[in-house]
């Protein structure tokens, strides 16, 4: 009998950096899995996945090793992938694509422009791409895409690196040669400082409020561009005097509207077929719509009530819903390692799910 035959049959391979697992305090999951019935088993991401498993479900924070792209990062990708494919009954949270479109801000700005939440004063804030050192060409670009001073600027890679939270607010022509592309240019909203992070969890979430930046205004010639480190401003023990309102504004709260979130986790949960993932938001000053300014795979879930049993029902309910529909679908014919008829079955469920 091999070490693997005495396992039981539900085993969570896991993999994020020690630091974060450290921070969630993950021992503490391993005995919620337990009482579950599941194990759970650090992935050794420099050996096959074969010989570590068989896995009922992958659980990952791979943002960056996929972020890393160098050659050692793309063969623990592949061999990832590759072990995905040949196991199509092992539930992956959250799955690699979905994870790569939340690692480009501007795929991500993208998915948020084509869902149906603009309909309820939900929206992304105007955004370009930039891509050339080019200022007469970038001020073209940022123009005819309607982003306005000030606008801030956003390194392309949205996590998984060092340099990936450094931003900068741009105020005027003058500025916009401080832009580092590859980035992304976003015109800013005042908000009065105040920032709502949405955690989600499956089909569970939870707001949570944060200091961020105090309001601009377009400034002719003579501002200079300010550069920061987002998590200098926005974490839940941050001051940065950045998010100090000026003394003439009054800090009038805006209201957050708990339909509009609820939406915003039905809607984004489907777009980005993730289940893992946070939405920063923020509410526009006067006009009191909901800006989604960034999405973030796994994010630090800081101040979620129960997250270990909230993260256990989600593996749960996943799981039970991947095999009711691989059941059916075989039933039907379907060869469900196929990744196209995959995309047809996924396709054909989603249209019975709406009459359920
Ligand atoms: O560690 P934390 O609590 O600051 O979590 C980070 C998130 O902060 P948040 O929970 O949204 O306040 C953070 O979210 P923001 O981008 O700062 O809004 C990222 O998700 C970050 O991931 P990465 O390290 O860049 O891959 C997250 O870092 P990891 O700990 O997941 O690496
Ligand atoms: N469009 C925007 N308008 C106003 N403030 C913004 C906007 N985008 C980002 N911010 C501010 O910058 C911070 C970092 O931006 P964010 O897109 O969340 O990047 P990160 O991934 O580093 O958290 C936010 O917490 C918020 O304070
Ligand atoms: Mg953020
Ligand atoms: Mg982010």
């Amino acid at each position: 009998m091999t070490e693997n035959d005495k396992r039981p049959s539900m085993v969570i391979g896991y993999w994020m950096s020690d630091r974060k697992s450290q921070k969630l305090n993950w021992i503490e999951f391993g005995k919620v899995c337990r009482q579950h019935g599941y194990e759970l088993v650090k992935l050794d991401l420099d050996k096959p996945l074969e010989n570590q498993g068989p896995f009922a479900v992958i659980l990952h924070k791979l943002t960056e090793i996929i972020a890393r792209n160098d050659e050692k990062a793309i063969q623990i990708i592949d061999r990832i992938e590759r072990y995905i494919k040949d196991h199509p009954k092992v539930l992956i949270i959250d799955p690699l694509d979905s994870v790569r479109t939340l690692l480009d801000r501007y795929k991500t700005y993208n998915v948020v422009l084509n869902t149906t939440l603009n309909n309820i004063d939900v929206f992304t804030p105007t955004f370009v791409e930039i891509l050339s050192t080019n200022v007469k060409d970038n001020i073209k670009k940022l123009k005819n895409a309607g982003v306005t001073f000030p606008f801030i600027c956003k390194p392309f890679v949205a996590q998984g690196t060092t340099y990936c939270h450094q931003m900068s607010v741009i105020f005027n022509e003058r500025g916009v040669a401080d832009c580092k592309p590859p980035c992304v240019a976003q015109s800013f909203i005042n908000h009065n400082a105040i920032l709502y992070k949405l955690y989600v969890v499956g089909d569970h979430y939870q707001m949570v409020e944060r200091p961020s930046l105090k309001n601009f205004y377009a400034s002719n010639d003579d501002r200079d561009t300010i550069t920061f480190d987002s998590h200098s401003v926005s974490k839940s023990d941050s001051s940065s005097e950045l998010s100090v309102l000026d003394p003439s504004e009054s800090a009038k709260g805006s209201s957050i509207d708990p339909i509009k979130l609820h939406s915003i986790v039905k809607t984004l949960g489907s777009y980005l077929n993730m289940s893992l993932y946070g939405v920063d938001v923020v509410v526009e000053n006067d006009t009191n719509r909901h800006a989604i300014i960034d999405i973030n795979a796994y994010p630090g879930y800081d101040g979620f009530p129960d997250f270990f049993g909230k993260l256990i029902d989600c593996v749960m309910s996943r799981r039970a819903q991947s095999v009711c529909s691989k059941a059916y679908f075989e039933d039907s014919g379907f060869d469900t390692s196929d990744s196209s008829d995959e995309k047809k079955s996924r396709a054909k469920l989603n249209s019975i799910n709406q009459y359920n």
